[in-house]
């Protein structure tokens, strides 16, 4: 059942070297059936691989198992020696009604110094909240943090199991603008969870599409064009995680400026927002014709239904 797509397109930089992690025939079985089974993939340094799938499919399964939070019941799970792994989890153990300050958050698992901690915060956009209540934050800025204590130990391998839950479009776009940042600049892999079809995949490399199984993978035109794809997600779905691809043409930071980027990578520090489509806009028409149809929504339906568009 695993397809396997390639494109005609160079391979990635990173395709040479070894995986810091690798599944093989991974398959996770509770309470009599298989959650996940005959699942293989591999993240590389420098890779950024994205899992999507419907609810359920076993995303989070596979990322568990991989990290081994929870046991496999077949395959093989192979990490590299002294693997360092940011994680964040799509659900947290926490009782949000007690007091904890972003700095003991920081701190919780791993006791990072001063200087690693504010660094990294700032990296996410939230230097200032270090002294902020935990349970005052808000969705995005929550995130941020969970992000930010994810990269304060240098990983060689972050782990985000949906990061932009609850962030609203122009912070989910903001963020995973910093997701492909902190990759061009630690060169860490990156292992994503997302059942979001039309915006993670602008900096991915590859998609896997799973389904209890890997149904297919590959580069995200690829599989966003292939029939495994139509069939799990349906045909309204095909366009989306192209077209974002395709365009992209410029990057959010996270102080809300937008610069345009060339196809090298050359940011250019002008603002050109008022010719930004990316922050509303359904993603079948995706176009970059600057139309400006805020839907506002964080789901957006393909044609503008949920939006102004009549
Ligand atoms: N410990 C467990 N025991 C039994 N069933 C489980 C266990 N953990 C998860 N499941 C089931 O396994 C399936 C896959 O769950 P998983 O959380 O991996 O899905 P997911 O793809 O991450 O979904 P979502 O998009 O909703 O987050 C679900 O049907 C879930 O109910």
């Amino acid at each position: 059942m695993t397809r396997s797509l390639s494109s005609a397109s160079a391979p990635s930089p990173s395709a040479a070297a070894a995986p810091l992690i690798e599944a093989a025939g991974l398959g996770v079985r509770r309470d009599g059936r298989w959650l996940v089974r005959n699942v293989s993939l591999s993240v590389r340094p420098g890779e950024i691989v994205t899992l999507i799938g419907p609810n359920g499919s076993g995303k989070s399964t596979t990322v568990k198992a991989m990290l081994g939070v929870l046991s496999a019941d077949e395959g093989r799970i192979e990490r590299r020696a002294g693997l360092k792994v940011g994680y964040v989890p799509q659900k947290l153990a926490v009782d949000w009604t007690l007091p904890l300050t972003v700095e003991r958050m920081m701190r919780l698992v791993a006791n990072h110094p001063r200087a690693a901690i504010e660094e990294s915060l700032a990296a996410t956009g939230v230097a200032h909240l270090v002294g902020a209540e935990m349970r005052n934050l808000s969705g995005g800025e929550f995130q941020r943090v969970l992000l930010a204590r994810a990269i304060a130990g240098r990983p060689d391998l972050l782990v985000l199991d949906e990061p932009v839950q609850g962030v609203d479009f122009n912070g989910e776009v903001a963020l995973y603008e910093l997701i492909g940042r902190i990759r061009r600049e630690t060169g860490c892999g990156i292992l994503l969870v997302s059942h979001d079809l039309h915006i993670v995949m602008a900096e991915t490399d590859t998609v896997i599409c799973l389904n209890g199984h890997v149904c297919c993978q590959g580069p995200p035109r690829i599989v966003a064009e292939s029939d495994e794809y139509a069939r799990l997600f349906g045909p309204r779905a095909r366009g989306a995680l192209a077209v974002y691809a395709h365009h992209h043409d410029h990057a959010h930071l996270p102080d809300g400026r937008v610069v345009s980027v060339d196809t090298d990578g050359t940011v250019h520090d002008h603002l050109h927002d008022a010719a930004c489509g990316c922050d509303g806009e359904g993603p079948s028409h995706h176009d970059h014709h600057h139309h400006h149809h805020h839907g506002g929504a964080h789901s957006h339906p393909p044609h503008g239904t949920g939006g102004e568009a009549a």
